[in-house]
């Protein structure tokens, strides 16, 4: 955050929102209806108006290459050349006729693990078919299976795609144990080597049992089945997390028989994240990117941690934005509608489902990050403004300890962050909370739940100004 300039600077980051966000998806839609409403012709039929469409000349040329699942090629990935060398030398193994070893890929999301991985597969895939080395490699995202069960049938079906044949035993009602059986026999069945590899393998906790995740058991019991021979195949596995303590999870039982090597995946700064978005320019027609539009996009993506998925998703949607509004380049403009749009959306979806105590930790905390020089917030001055907000709307009050716990269980959503401080004796010890979005976005968001939105934004802003002039 403090190593370039804030891209934002000079547009108004002071916490004076001055656009009416009419609805969820932020001011973008606004413009586009409003655009559209200064060129609507009213005799216009729907033919005529698709056929209008279909003519418009758009801005992008290659959606795939700003598509964060679509695997590019080679040439286009930057900055993870020493990821690229570990996992090629460690899974190269597989081209001969031996077992290659365990990967444990760790780092925050958006940092190339998923792809470096792809791409080493791909490139292992190809040399095999001209040496005639059956091998497979079988992906699950784990992010979305919540049993140990359902993760082996998602295995067996995924190899089951690699190998072009059918699975053979039904989703529902069997064993776990049958679901296995019917992965080895695919495997065995189908291939010489074969890497599993398994995204986000932390979200997969499974019901049963906290200390045991399903994760662990997964990871136990597919290194076992290599080591006695239930797969016959040479075969690895890849664990991908960003969760960097999530070995720490694993059952000893599990530990000793998957023994990782493990691969660093570390944040991207802003001039990677150019350089990422540079060897994919060539997605929009010649011409039509303003200069500024990929030094923004990157800034803004290197102000959380260097996520390359948001750095391009930046420059999708301001794309789509221009074209949407009919202009004839995207510009720097568009990218902070963009930012705007995506940043949005996430708080959204984070803060849709929480509670409104939860709300009014949250909100009180930004509102303090919202008027501080770094952004950041301590504890003690939001714990002040969240007794303002709870009285004025009349709400339960927490304990002190309580409101700091609620805000701790706000990192598990990458909403904030924090660390323990003091400033000297005076102060005693609190927590500083900084935020992984604009304050600003969140208390426009949360605006939007009709309790909160009860409480003047004024009011809460000077409110918040005497507790920070207060601070020691
Ligand atoms: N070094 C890079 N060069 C080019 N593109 C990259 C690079 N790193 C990441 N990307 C792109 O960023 C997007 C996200 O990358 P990827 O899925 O590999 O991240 P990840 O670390 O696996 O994240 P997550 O943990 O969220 O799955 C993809 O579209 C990928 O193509």
């Amino acid at each position: 955050m403090d190593d370039f300039e804030d891209p934002r600077d000079g547009a108004g980051t002071s916490g004076e929102d001055t656009t009416e966000q009419p609805s969820e998806f932020g001011a973008s839609e606004q413009a586009s209806s409003s655009n559209e409403s200064s060129t609507v012709d009213e005799s216009q039929s729907i033919e005529d108006m698709l056929l209008e469409f279909d003519q418009q000349e758009g801005l992008i040329r290659d959606r795939s290459l700003l598509d964060p699942n679509h695997i590019v090629e080679e040439d286009r990935i930057v900055g993870r050349d020493r990821q690229l060398q570990e996992v090629t030398k460690m899974l190269r193994v597989a081209l001969g006729d031996n077992r290659p070893p365990n990967l444990f890929l760790y780092g925050p999301s958006g940092t190339g693990k998923s792809l470096i991985t792809k791409a080493v597969c791909k490139n292992i895939s190809k040399i095999c078919e001209t040496r005639d080395i059956r091998f497979g490699t079988i992906e699950v995202n784990c992010q979305d299976l919540d049993t140990l069960g359902v993760a082996v049938y998602e295995l067996a079906s995924r190899a089951a795609d690699e190998a072009d044949v059918a699975v053979e035993v039904p989703k529902h009602g069997v064993a776990t144990k049958e679901k296995w059986d019917e992965l080895y026999r695919i495997v065995n069945e189908n291939f010489d080597s074969a890497v599993f590899v398994l995204d986000e393998l932390d979200m997969l906790v499974g019901r049963r049992d906290k200390q045991d995740p399903a994760f662990s058991r997964l990871l136990y019991q597919l290194s076992r089945a290599g080591a006695n021979n239930d797969l016959t195949a040479h075969i690895s596995v890849v664990a991908i997390s960003n969760d960097t303590k999530m070995m720490e999870s694993v059952g000893s039982r599990a530990l000793s028989s998957f023994t990782p090597e493990d691969v660093h995946f570390d944040d991207y700064d802003a001039n990677q994240l150019q350089s990422i978005l540079r060897r994919r320019q060539d997605a929009f027609y010649e011409g039509v990117l303003d200069e500024d539009v990929i030094p923004l996009a990157a800034a803004f993506a290197a102000q959380t941690h260097g996520d390359a998925r948001k750095a391009i998703d930046l420059m999708r949607v301001a794309g789509e934005l221009a074209e949407r509004e009919g202009d004839e380049s995207v510009r720097e403009e568009h990218v902070r509608e963009a930012q705007d749009k995506v940043e949005k959306n996430r708080v959204l979806e984070v803060v849709r489902g929480i509670s409104t105590q939860k709300k009014l930790c949250l909100y009180a905390t930004a509102a303090v990050a919202s008027e501080t020089d770094d952004e950041s917030a301590r504890s003690t001055t939001g714990y002040r403004v969240y007794q303002f907000l709870t009285d004025a709307i009349e709400a339960d009050q927490y304990h002190q300890e309580t409101y700091v716990n609620k805000m701790k269980e706000m990192t598990t959503y990458s909403l904030v962050d924090f660390e323990r401080r003091s400033h000297g004796p005076s102060s005693g010890m609190f927590l500083e909370f900084q935020f992984g979005e604009r304050p600003e976005t969140i208390l426009e968001t949360l605006r939007e739940d009709s309790r909160i939105d009860m409480v003047s934004p004024d009011e809460v802003s000077s409110v918040v100004k005497a507790q920070v002039r207060n601070e020691t």
